[in-house]
């Protein structure tokens, strides 16, 4: 399912840049490089370019020149490359995003900022939490923005969630419950499915341990209760699939246990409907109330956050596409077309013009959701993904 989402965000990204007309870009707008050809590319940055006043997309770099030239002609870029290095050493460049596979983010990321760029870097940030380490120390010393894509972090709804668990009304946060599944599977041959690019369905899901920690405002889990891998098939080392109990001292200044569930191949129902209503969400339990944040990870597209009353059993059903609390403190005009990374871009962008952006993944969060991860994987028995010869 999370793949036909993908799709569909592509679609509805298509379709609103097409709706919404290119504003007219400013006299010295920002010029954005693109590392590889990924099929995500489109939705996380080439349409919200589309319709950011101060970014063009100016080029593009592939393993393959013949790929570079077709995507700069589909997409508009002005210039290609034939190998990544060689947009890195074009001083023309302001920023670059990352989208390779997992297991070569820190290299490419290292790279471009060795280059002077500043880096929107996909995620899951590294491999592992010492890349991750390594990575942002490396930034701080370059003095260039770096940041994880964790674009779901910067949509309204988001920040309502936050909101309505901040307020106080529903008591004390007892349990969560996090889950992201793919049904039908993800394909075979897929970089998900490799060890040695850094995959696995923790890494790749990453959001259940993102939602999970965003809700609870934690760092790290105290404890990994249980952690139980299904592994792929063709090889051990990867997690098709892994469910695991943490406990969290939560920023409220209390523990609460957390559930999370990945699955890149989630069994079909009765093994032959699959499963596209299993959307990646978050359970919230208090003292008063269960809160449903449906969708949490595109909500752009479809979403609600539920609260339902535990003594009444009333659910309230709310949807949120514009502003919110962090939004309205920037005195931006947000549109309801935004996707996640429309979002996303419009904060990257504030950053890098030195202006105060409505949310921002620091550093030091994208350590802690790498240390998180590797502290599962140790749990349930599998070897951490592997670090990059430039980190050693
Ligand atoms: N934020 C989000 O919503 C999403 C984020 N992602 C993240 O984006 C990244 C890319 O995912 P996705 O778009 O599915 O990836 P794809 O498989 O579509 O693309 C990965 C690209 O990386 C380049 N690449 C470089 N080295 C290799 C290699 N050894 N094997 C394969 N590809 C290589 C290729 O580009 P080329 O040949 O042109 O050099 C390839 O097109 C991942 O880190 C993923 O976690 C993915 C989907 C959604
Ligand atoms: O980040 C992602 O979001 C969408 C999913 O389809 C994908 O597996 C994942 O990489």
């Amino acid at each position: 399912m999370a793949l036909a989402l993908q799709a569909y965000t592509f679609l509805q990204q298509y379709t609103e840049a097409w709706l919404h007309p290119a504003p007219k870009k400013t006299s010295n707008p920002l010029r954005l490089g693109v590392l590889s050809s990924a099929q995500i590319n489109a939705a996380a940055v080439i349409h919200p370019v589309e319709t950011h006043e101060d970014v063009i997309l100016y080029a593009i770099a592939s393993r393959d020149a013949s790929t570079a030239r077709l995507q700069a002609k589909k997409y508009s870029f002005q210039k290609s490359y034939g190998d990544y290095q060689s947009l890195l050493d074009d001083p023309l460049v302001d920023f670059v995003y990352i989208s390779t596979p997992n297991g070569l983010h820190y290299e490419w990321a290292y790279k471009a900022l060795q280059a002077g760029k500043h880096v929107l870097l996909e995620k899951p940030f590294t491999s592992n939490a010492e890349e991750a380490q390594k990575l942002v120390e490396f930034s701080q010393k370059s003095g260039k923005i770096l940041m994880e894509a964790f674009h779901w972090q910067f949509h309204p709804a988001a920040h309502h969630f936050r909101q309505t668990l901040d307020s106080g009304e529903h008591g004390k946060i007892i349990r969560t419950n996090a889950r992201m599944t793919a049904s039908p599977a993800v394909p075979a041959g897929d970089i998900r499915w490799q060890y040695d690019l850094a995959g696995g369905s923790l890494m790749d899901m990453t959001y259940a341990m993102s939602f999970t920690r965003f809700a609870l405002k934690a760092h790290t889990p105290k404890e990994v209760l249980s952690a139980h891998a299904r592994t792929a098939d063709h090889d051990s080392k990867v997690d098709a699939a892994m469910t695991a109990d943490l406990l969290f001292e939560s920023g409220y200044g209390y523990d609460v246990v957390s559930k999370i569930y990945t699955d890149m191949a989630r069994s079909s129902l009765l093994s032959v409907i699959p499963r596209l209503w299993e959307l990646p969400s978050i359970e919230v339990e208090t003292e008063k109330s269960k809160i449903y944040f449906y969708n949490a990870m595109m909500p752009h597209i479809y979403h609600y956050i539920s609260v339902t009353d535990k003594a009444t059993e009333k659910t309230e059903y709310h949807k949120y596409f514009t502003g919110g609390p962090q939004w309205s403190k920037t005195g931006r005009a947000t549109q309801p077309y935004w996707s996640t990374y429309r979002y996303q871009l419009e904060a990257f962008v504030d950053k890098l013009r030195g202006r105060e952006p409505a949310h921002w993944v620091t550093g030091e969060e994208s350590i802690d959701e790498m240390k998180s991860i590797d502290s599962v994987y140790v749990r349930s028995g599998l070897p951490l993904r592997p670090t990059s010869a430039l980190a050693k």
